[in-house]
């Protein structure tokens, strides 16, 4: 029983998260969604970056402290391995819908492009982002990301499989090709607001931060392996270093 329930509610994380990824996608692009990123009434600035700044500032701590080895041994004694991650997706999704729905718009051009051929490139790239996001989400095992895989270790009584070091595809090019995905997608608009690029400088600052955090812990679980492909493969920007 305990099983049905876990997976129920790894499903129920599940559906919800990719509601939430999938208003992302319009709430920066400001198409097809009732409140996106640059739409409503402006009001003081001065309290709508704060306001912004908070919301992106839960949405980062959230995150960073629920993604910590040292979180995770402590939350699993209260909550079942199997549900753990269902219930890190299912917080950072309740965080964005409430991210998207007290956003405040902080409207003025930072710049605007109007040659429809720039227009159609810089909208090429905004969807290559979301395209390698989702991508490298699957190469990295989409399921076990979003709490799935474990939601149905625990129907099946057993306990969820231990993390895999992978480099396939992107990642043989670049270390981050999922944090790739969203500057991409954060940055490329033809037309650039103050309170899209609160947005996309926000965002950045915490992809930077997250990266260290996430790289400490990976060098922690598969040691010399991630050391050497540190040394071999980029960033954020593609390279490979041969290998000797
Ligand atoms: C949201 S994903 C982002 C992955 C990666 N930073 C990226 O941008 O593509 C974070 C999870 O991926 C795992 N991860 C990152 N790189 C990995 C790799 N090369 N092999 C296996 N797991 C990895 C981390 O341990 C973490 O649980």
């Amino acid at each position: 029983m305990a099983g049905v329930i876990t997976l129920i509610y790894g499903v129920a994380a599940y559906l919800i998260f990719l509601g939430s990824f999938l208003y992302a996608v319009g709430f920066v692009s400001n198409t097809a969604v009732p409140k996106s990123i640059d739409s409503g009434i402006a009001e003081n600035p001065v309290e709508a970056i704060i306001v912004n700044a908070l919301l992106l500032g839960l949405f980062a701590a959230q995150h960073s402290i629920m993604a910590r080895p040292v979180f995770k041994r402590w939350w699993t004694r209260i909550v079942p391995h199997t549900a753990e991650r269902s219930t890190y997706v299912l917080l950072a999704s309740l965080i964005l819908l409430l991210l998207y729905w007290q956003w405040r718009p902080i409207p003025g051009p930072v710049w605007t492009v109007e040659n429809p051929m720039w227009v159609a490139i810089i909208q090429c790239v905004f969807w290559l982002g979301w395209a390698v996001l989702l991508i490298s989400t699957f190469l990295i095992n989409h399921f076990e990301l979003f709490g799935l895989r474990q939601a149905l270790a625990a129907l099946r009584k057993s306990e969820p499989a231990p993390p895999v070091f992978r480099t396939p595809l992107f990642y043989k090019w670049v270390r981050h090709p999922l944090y790739v995905g969203f500057l991409l997608a954060f940055w490329a608009t033809p037309s650039m607001t103050w309170g899209h690029l609160l947005f996309a400088a926000g965002s950045t600052g915490y992809i930077l931060l997250g990266i260290f955090l996430e790289e400490r812990d990976l060098v922690a679980m598969f040691g010399d392996q991630y050391r050497l492909y540190r040394k071999q493969v980029g960033m954020l920007i593609p390279w490979r270093k041969a290998t000797e």
